[in-house]
This record gives C-alpha cells, sequence and structure tokens, in this order.
C-alpha cells in the first residue's frame, strides 16, 4: 500500500540511551548502567543500541550536575567553544558527547537518542518531542501509545520558540525525552523504574519494525504545546512567598481554567490563575525548577498529524 503523503526515513541503525544527564534521576542511571552491564534486552535486529551515562561527575556525587545543567548546554557556541579545561564541566562534556553521537545536525549523526528523566512531579511516563514535524516520531509516539494502553504514557511537545532548550538528544537526528515521576531526586521507586523500562521495550520495538520494511500508516498523535512558564509569587526581594495549591498539586495534565486556585500564601491566601482559556500545567512543583524560578509550565492540547512513514 501506498499513501500519497508518504514520508521516507533511513534505516535508523544508531541508537542511544543516555541516563544520567541528570546525576540524581535515579531510574535513568540504574536502567543504562544496568544495560551497559548487559545489553541482550536493548538490541534489536539490525540495530546497534548504546547505553550510556552523560554526565558520570554528577551521577557520582548525586546531584544534578556539577557546574551546569547538561541539559541546556548544547547550543552550537558551546559546542564550538574553545577554551578546553578551562571550561565548565558540563561544556566539555557536552562537546565529548557531540564528538561520539554527533555532530549535532550533521548527516553522520545517531539515529535516535531516548535520554531518560525523572520528575519530582505527578507527571507519570511523558514522553518529550522537540519538533512537530518529525513524522518518524510523531509515528514512534502513537506506536507505543497503542502498545501501553491501557496504560498511558502524553507527549510533551516542547517547541517554544523562547522555551525550547538545547538538550543532550538534540544531537541525534530524532531526539526522544523520556520522564517519568513522580519521583523524589536520588530515590529509585520501583514503579517508575519498571515503567520507565516498558516504553523503551515498545520505543526499540518500533525501530526494529520499522528497520524491518514495516510501513506505517497515517495517524495523529495527541499532544500538549509548552506555552508558558509560570514563577512563583515573590516578593520585592525576589524570596518566593507562597506554595503551590493543594487543588493544583500533583494535577498534572489536569484542566487549569481562568480562576482555578493556583497558588497559597504562606498566610493562606489563594492566588487564582488569571490567563485566558483552558490550559494544562505539567511539571507542577518540579524540585530542579526552583533554581529555573519556574512553579510549572502550562501547556494546550494539540492534535498532531503523522503522515505514514516507511524505510528509504
Ligand atoms: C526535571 C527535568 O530534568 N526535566 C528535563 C526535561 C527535559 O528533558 O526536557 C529538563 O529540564 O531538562
Ligand atoms: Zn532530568
Amino acid at each position: 500500500m501506498s499513501y500519497n503523503n508518504s514520508a521516507c526515513f533511513n534505516e535508523a541503525r544508531r541508537v542511544a540511551i543516555f541516563g544520567g544527564t541528570h546525576g540524581n534521576e535515579m531510574s535513568g542511571v540504574t536502567l543504562v548502567n544496568l544495560w551497559v552491564k548487559n545489553s541482550a534486552e536493548i538490541q534489536r535486529k539490525g540495530v546497534e543500541t548504546k547505553p550510556f551515562i552523560t554526565n558520570p561527575k554528577a551521577v557520582e556525587k548525586c546531584t544534578r550536575y556539577v557546574d551546569t545543567d547538561l541539559n541546556r548546554a548544547f547550543t552550537s557556541e558551546n559546542l564550538s567553544a574553545s577554551g578546553g579545561d578551562d571550561q565548565p564541566y558540563e561544556v566539555q562534556r557536552a562537546q565529548e558527547i557531540n564528538g561520539i553521537f554527533g555532530p549535532k545536525g550533521s548527516p553522520e549523526a545517531y539515529d535516535v537518542i531516548f535520554d531518560l528523566h525523572n520528575t519530582t512531579s505527578n507527571m507519570g511516563c511523558t514522553l518529550i518531542l522537540e519538533s512537530s514535524k518529525d513524522h518518524f516520531n510523531l509515528q514512534m509516539m502513537n506506536y507505543i501509545k497503542k502498545a501501553i494502553a491501557p496504560g498511558s504514557c502524553l507527549v510533551l511537545l516542547n517547541e517554544h520558540p523562547l522555551l525550547k532548550y538545547s538538550t543532550s538528544r538534540s544531537v541525534a537526528k530524532h531526539p526522544v525525552g523520556l520522564e517519568v515521576g513522580p519521583q523524589p531526586q536520588g530515590v529509585l521507586r520501583s514503579n517508575i523504574f519498571e515503567a520507565m523500562r516498558v516504553i523503551l521495550k515498545h520505543a526499540l520495538d518500533f525501530i526494529e519494525l520499522f528497520n524491518e520494511g514495516m510501513e506505517f500508516p497515517p495517524c495523529t498523535v495527541e499532544a500538549f504545546r509548552v506555552s508558558e512558564r509560570i514563577d512563583y509569587p515573590r516578593d520585592a526581594n525576589g524570596n518566593i512567598i507562597a506554595m503551590v495549591h493543594p487543588n493544583l498539586q500533583d494535577c498534572d495534565w489536569e484542566p487549569l481554567n481562568p480562576g482555578d486556585p493556583m497558588f497559597q500564601t504562606f498566610d493562606g491566601k489563594t492566588i487564582r490563575y488569571q490567563g485566558s482559556g483552558t490550559v494544562y500545567p505539567t511539571f507542577i512543583n518540579e524540585a530542579a525548577y526552583y533554581e529555573k524560578q519556574q512553579a510549572f509550565v502550562t501547556t494546550r492540547r494539540e492534535t498532531l498529524v503523522a503522515s505514514s512513514i516507511r524505510k528509504a
């Protein structure tokens, strides 16, 4: 069968699974360490899958990063910077990673990179995409969602012109973030660990089927597009004066309407959402985002259209 609107991609022969981009997100660190020892579980016919700890110093210290956030470090300026040992550790590391799995944006770059993250937010299984036009990734999302049903897995689209950042996975032709929570920093929870493992199994199955020549018909994928970053309310000195409201806490992906409670001040006052229209908050009260002045991010629901794909 052939479709008018069919996209061809080369076989995805080189795949990497990154763990420890943030050294205190234990599911990815543990899975990748496990697979470095024995990779049988992640190998598929016709694909070479490389498990890789991206920030070993941060993993060693069980901290998010040592000098600067590695998952913001893959800018063209950083990747082309000279200075060697004088650069922050993560900038040096970004250059090494770009050398092994990139160069970013080149034909030599890895086909797919899965980057494993945990969140302290109640997000469940979330796949993070950086482009609504990557039909290979959109088809992969559709495949994974169907494969894990009745379990669920949502797609967060980080395509905002100002809020997009330069991730470790962005080195690949098809970057995929996997964010599973809630799990505290430095803690391993079996349910979160297993959920992450299952998603990866299906993702790798998809790649194997694609390489074997399976054609994937057109489909639609529900996604949540990043819309706005919401900071905590602060006083004139920049100190936080309110917490996430109990009605919002743990309610990632649930609709937030104008007038709904959003924050609660320390003296018990409610601060309400004043935006226009319904949004879907996520990364609510993520521990790592206090330093980024972000209490949560709002998203808007969208239906993305994926054309059929087959291998070239
Ligand atoms: C909690 C956390 O680290 N989240 C990731 C999301 C992503 O990978 O895009 C980050 O901020 O880098
Ligand atoms: Zn992370």
